[in-house]
């Protein structure tokens, strides 16, 4: 039987669901209004070169924009403040008006500032909000709410005083992980709220414990940023630089839900267009090049390919021409006085030498006998002379960054010469055969090669013409899949197709690129209005140069946890990492609550933190799970392990289970798990320690502690990662010894 409050509870529910409802006719207006202009936009042919690239600009912004509303279909309106003043606002992911009514808002903009009491109003600082209410949706259904009152008298002290809308955010904490990371908009918490909205310029570091929302709030931030800041960032768009592919393709909904396009997600590696850095080496190796002496080294490995030898003999016609070292030094000193990059300096180089040639071939000939023209013919023979173009080649060749570095690794002489500071045996690692792949280490030190080299940019403009072109072809697509759409049922048109034709496009290797960060991509030159770096404890001071050049304007976002540091050439201090290019002007800001793991797991992961190092204090766990972590020790990891992943993944039913093991053992240890894949979607995963980095999973098996530690000097700091991906279980299986670090776990 149901109760009034029952009632009453249907009632507000149903008269939600007709506010919603408006909500939703309201965005398919909108998509059909955009979609109307964009046919109109693309039936335009012809006419001036003006009037083409505006309809350019008209076909990107159109296509934008239906892509936006398709984008925000899911969870659109998931709040509503109730002021004293009887005023009420529903909060969602775009702002939404209405046209008969003087553009009145029907929906708020979660990024809008009359949108902050959402995300700040507590009972003590209630900021006029009498109410707060986070609306449950699936689809376009609205199937719950929950009130919070902002009233003084209403608080309950306890462990989660602080937090805005608790119900709402234990139940998305809960909730059984899908392989990819969901959006937190509508349970934004006050000490996000207020890093999110932190002003552009300027670096803001934001340090954070594991789970403290760091990613969320870094993705969330660029929403905020391109919203607030639109024109400024449309233009040369936000760059987002995660660890790895796996983190990418884990984080890569998390913008697009919030309407959002237009930033580029890159690892460091993929940072140089056209060039695929797959290639593995040993950590050592990647070490040594990701350390700030590397740039010495670069520049020095350019300036030895500016020979000077003692004597040069160039074949002319029926003579032997002479360069000596005076002369090429003196050529070689002109073309570096222009301190232009070394292929640009060519030319002077160039000029130089054919002056100093043309001089002998002339006092050779007779000076008195030949005229003005006479000599200029000499000079343009020169000039094109294979042989002398042969001498000028090797004195001053022009270099590719790929050809420099090669032929450095490939050569332990020019090594040697460029690097006097590295020892013979950090040398030796890195020696490599021409034509072997190339590395993520490797990337920032080609940048610091294309730098030094300069680069011909004719290849740069053809590729943007192509890209022109390819968006015009992607939004004919997008129009194409609308038309024949038309006689489908208007409540299921747009949304899914859209996402069909740019999954379409994805399929047949077509790529959009109307957004400056699409274009960025493609250019090494480009520089980002912010860039924000994920997990950026982990990245060298060779890869922190190459972002920084990517970011003259040094406003930037650094997320990351000192403790979690994995890589050997990764950061210790922030301070050290920035300080070299902005010295003190940095922000520390910092999260303090976990919301990924329970207060059970993090109590034994606070043990591994405290032998990291014993000042640094773990994040408080907003909930516990109610399960005690295990361990269990067998004969043999390798047999034991798919039994207990059997049981594990049963007890987690539709939630996801990761495996972590020391990396040496991944392809032994991946083999032994039937099924088991590194395909995030899957419902079992086995990776190695270094690629859990910055994912979640529901359980977690840590596989053989002791070698986690003992396999790399930050050992310590991996296990505390890996403990710590779990939102539900945790358990270890070990043949060794168990690490007193894990002492607390019961036995199993
Ligand atoms: N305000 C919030 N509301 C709901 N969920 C949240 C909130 N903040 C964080 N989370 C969730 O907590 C989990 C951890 O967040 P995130 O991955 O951003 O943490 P992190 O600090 O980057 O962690 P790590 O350093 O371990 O990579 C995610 O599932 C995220 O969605």
């Amino acid at each position: 039987m149901s109760t009034p409050a029952d009632e009453l509870r249907i009632a507000e529910t149903d008269s939600e669901q007709e506010y919603v409802s408006m909500l939703y006719s309201r965005l398919d207006d909108l998509r059909e209004q955009s979609s109307k202009r964009l046919s109109g936009a693309l039936r335009q042919t012809g006419g001036t070169h003006q009037m083409r690239s505006e309809r350019d600009t008209s076909v990107a912004m159109y296509s934008d924009q239906l892509a936006q509303y398709s984008a925000v279909e899911n969870g659109l309106c998931f709040g509503r403040l109730d002021f004293h003043t009887d005023d009420r606002f529903y909060i969602g992911r775009i702002g939404l008006f209405d046209e008969d009514k003087e553009y009145e808002p029907l929906l708020m903009d979660w990024r809008a500032p009359a949108a902050r009491p959402f995300y700040l109003a507590t009972a003590a600082a209630p900021d006029g909000v009498r109410r707060r209410r986070h609306l449950r949706t699936k689809q376009r259904k609205v199937v719950g709410f929950d009130d919070e009152s902002l009233d003084i008298n209403s608080v309950v002290p306890g462990r989660n005083e602080g937090l805005t809308g608790e119900a709402t955010l234990l139940a998305a904490v809960n909730a059984s992980r899908t392989g990819q990371m969901g959006d937190i908009v509508a349970t934004i918490q006050a000490e996000q709220d207020r890093i999110i909205r932190t002003e552009l310029n300027g670096v803001v570091v934001v340090q954070g414990g594991p789970g403290t929302g760091k990613t969320a709030v870094a993705l969330h931030r660029a929403a905020y940023l391109l919203y607030t800041h639109r024109r400024q960032l449309a233009k040369r768009g936000v760059l987002v630089v995660g660890p790895n592919s796996t983190f990418l393709r884990y984080i890569g909904q998390v913008l697009p839900s919030l309407g959002e396009t237009g930033v580029l997600l890159s690892t460091v590696g993929e940072l140089y267009p056209g060039l695929t850095a797959t290639g593995r080496e040993p950590t050592e190796a990647a070490t040594i090049k990701g350390r700030l002496a590397m740039a010495d080294v670069v520049a020095h490995a350019v300036r030895d390919r500016q020979e000077a030898p003692a004597l040069v003999e160039v074949p002319f016609e029926q003579d032997v021409l002479k360069l000596d070292r005076k002369a090429i030094s003196a050529a070689r000193g002109r073309a570096r006085r222009t301190r232009r990059p070394h292929n640009e300096a060519r030319r002077t180089f160039q000029r130089e030498v054919i002056t100093t040639l043309a001089n002998q071939a002339v006092a050779r000939l007779g000076r008195h006998l030949l005229d003005a023209a006479d000599v200029d013919d000499i000079r343009r023979e020169l000039r094109e002379d294979p042989k002398v173009q042969a001498a000028i080649d090797r004195l001053w060749p022009v270099l590719t960054p790929q050809r420099l570095l090669e032929e450095l690794y490939a050569s332990p002489k020019l090594l040697a010469k460029a690097a006097p500071k590295l020892t013979p045996a950090e040398r030796e690692l890195l020696r490599r055969a021409p034509g072997g792949e190339w590395t993520p280490a490797d990337v920032p030190l080609l940048d610091e090669a294309a730098e030094l080299l300069g680069e011909d940019d004719t290849e740069a403009k053809a590729r943007a013409e192509r890209q022109r072109r390819q968006a015009v072809d992607y939004a004919q697509g997008v129009l194409d899949i609308l038309d024949l759409a038309d006689d489908a049922d208007p409540e299921i048109l747009m949304a899914t197709d859209l996402v069909d034709a740019y999954k379409l496009a994805e399929r047949h290797g077509a790529e959009r690129y109307e957004t400056a960060a699409e274009r960025a991509a493609a250019d090494r030159t480009w520089t980002f209005g912010h860039v924000i770096v994920d997990e950026a404890q982990e990245l060298s001071a060779m890869a922190w140069r190459t972002l920084m050049r990517r970011c003259p304007s040094k406003s930037m976002t650094v997320v990351g946890d000192i403790a979690q540091t994995g890589d050997v050439g990764g950061a210790t201090s922030w301070s050290e990492v920035l300080s070299p290019y902005v010295l003190d002007r940095w922000k520390l800001t910092e999260l303090t609550v976990n919301y990924r793991t329970p207060s059970e797991i993090m109590a034994v992961a606070a043990d591994v933190l405290a032998s990291v190092d014993a000042d640094l204090a773990p994040p408080t766990s907003v909930r516990d799970s109610g399960f005690e972590p295990w361990a269990r020790r067998v004969g043999s990891v390798a047999d034991g392990l798919a039994e207990v992943v059997g049981a594990e993944s049963a007890a987690i039913g539709d939630g996801k289970l990761v495996v972590i093991v020391p990396s040496a053992r991944l392809a032994e240890l991946r083999a032994v798990v039937p099924g088991a894949t590194d395909d995030l979607d899957a419902q079992v995963v086995v990776l190695g320690v270094t690629d859990t980095k910055g994912l979640e999973f529901d359980s977690v098996l840590v596989v053989e502690p002791a070698q986690i530690l003992a396999e790399s000097p930050r050992g310590a700091s991996d296990l505390y990662v890996a403990l710590t991906r779990a939102t539900q279980r945790l358990g270890v299986l070990h043949a060794e010894e168990l690490p007193a670090e894990l002492g607390r776990l019961a036995t199993a």
